[in-house]
């Protein structure tokens, strides 16, 4: 806990608020963060839950900008202390051009990076990704890796490419003097695949399997694992790190840190059914029922098909060349950086993740009935 000469002091500002994390870290913070006197939440697109959260002791102040706009981003920032931003434009399906995710995703961040310096800001917490790392074009697994373990990566997919350029002029950015001459102190934390309550992913899937008369088809072998952490801890790991910034700049300030907890290592689609079975859905086959080439030859027709279609509508499934990969190579982590750099424990045990993540799957289940 703070002590009480520094009790409500502080002005965080969250980029993304309104989003699947987002509104994690908005929630986190007014639980966990006793010195927050303003909490300003920015998106593009604000959710009504909001409202909810402005009768508390801490004011909440909405803000609907685009990262893309700089002026709004200065605006938005000017006498926060902290940034954490984990706007982004998150897709991997072809829904958005290539320019327009580099335009959110890099130009955002560097208008995050320059508000900071134009206004004083002086800490800022990005949201990276797993995907800065891998898995890279060629397939190479990572398998249980951790921040210092060499891995080629290369992408070609305008997602990873820019989170991995983003990243970088975060990390390049710690150190720099922002107005009134402190140096700016920077991070970046890169969670592996989410889940949680609120996943559109996990909701996209569930309905297929409803579509599917309560089936899904086993497509990729359960020997692939891949890489899981749940909102909760993430929220958690981006508050612990924006608290523990200045006092620990010197050890933090310019770092990467992987956002892990105890989720088991499974396939992609072994890890769904943790939430998925107990819904009803069930998984047909213990090996893929289709063989490689196959899906390959699905994902390379829904790309030609996606590509044909533009013009006339958004074709844009689940599966496709990149998406197919993805879900097909190892990467895992396994670190404890953060428990070393800043002290981070998992705030949600893999138990109450699951039950958590169960019981919003079960109510939004019953809410549509
Ligand atoms: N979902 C996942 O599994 C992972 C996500 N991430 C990163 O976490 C961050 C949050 O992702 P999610 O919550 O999953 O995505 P999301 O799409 O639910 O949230 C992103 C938020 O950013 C807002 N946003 C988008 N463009 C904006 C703009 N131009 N100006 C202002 N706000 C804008 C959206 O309205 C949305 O509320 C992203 O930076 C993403 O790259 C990283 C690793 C895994
Ligand atoms: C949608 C994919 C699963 C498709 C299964 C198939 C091929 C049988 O239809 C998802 C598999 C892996 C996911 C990605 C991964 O968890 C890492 C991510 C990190 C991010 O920063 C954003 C989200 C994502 C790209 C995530 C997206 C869905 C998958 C590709």
């Amino acid at each position: 806990m703070a002590d009480s000469a520094q009790a409500q002091t502080l002005v965080y500002l969250v980029t993304g608020g309104c989003g699947f994390l987002g509104e994690h870290v908005v929630r986190m913070l007014l639980q966990q963060e006793p010195r927050l006197r303003e909490l300003r939440i920015f998106d593009l697109h604000l959710g009504p839950w909001l409202e909810e959260l402005k009768t508390g002791p801490v004011q909440v102040t909405t803000i609907q900008g685009d990262v893309t706009q700089a002026q709004e981003v200065a605006a938005a920032m000017t006498g926060a202390h902290v940034v954490i931003h984990t706007a982004g434009l998150v897709d991997v399906f072809g829904r958005a051009s290539p320019e327009t995710i580099h335009e959110v995703n890099v130009q955002g961040t560097k208008n995050v990076i320059e508000a900071c310096v134009q206004t004083g800001t002086r800490f800022l917490v990005y949201t990276s990704s797993m995907e800065v790392v891998g898995p890279n074009v060629k397939g190479h697994p990572f398998y249980r890796g951790n921040e210092d373990t060499p891995y080629e990566a290369v992408h070609r997919h305008p997602y990873p490419c820019s989170k991995a350029l983003a990243e970088q002029l975060v990390l390049e950015a710690n150190g720099r003097k922002v107005r009134g001459g402190l140096p700016l102190v920077t991070c970046a934390l890169r969670p592996t695949g989410i889940y949680g309550e609120g996943h559109q992913i996990m909701r996209d899937i569930y309905n297929q399997g409803l579509r599917l008369g309560g089936r899904l088809f086993r497509a990729i072998p359960a020997s692939v694992e891949h890489g899981r952490v749940y909102v909760g801890n993430v929220a958690w790991m981006h508050v612990l790190v924006a608290r523990e910034l200045e006092q620990r700049a010197a050890v933090m300030g310019g770092q990467v840190y992987f956002c892990y907890d105890k989720s088991p290592y499974k396939s992609y689609e072994d890890f769904n059914m943790e939430f998925l079975g107990p819904c009803g859905l069930r998984l047909v086959g213990t090996r893929p029922l289709l063989p490689y080439w196959l899906l390959m030859l699905l994902a390379a027709l829904n790309a030609l098909l996606q590509w044909l279609l533009r013009p006339l509508l958004l074709y844009a499934p689940l599966l496709n060349p990149y998406t197919l990969a993805m879900a097909n190579t190892t990467f895992t982590v396994s670190t404890n950086k953060a428990q070393r750099h800043f002290g981070y424990k998992p705030l949600f045990s893999w138990e109450e993740s699951r039950t958590r993540t169960i019981r919003w799957m079960q109510a939004m289940d019953s809410s549509a009935q």
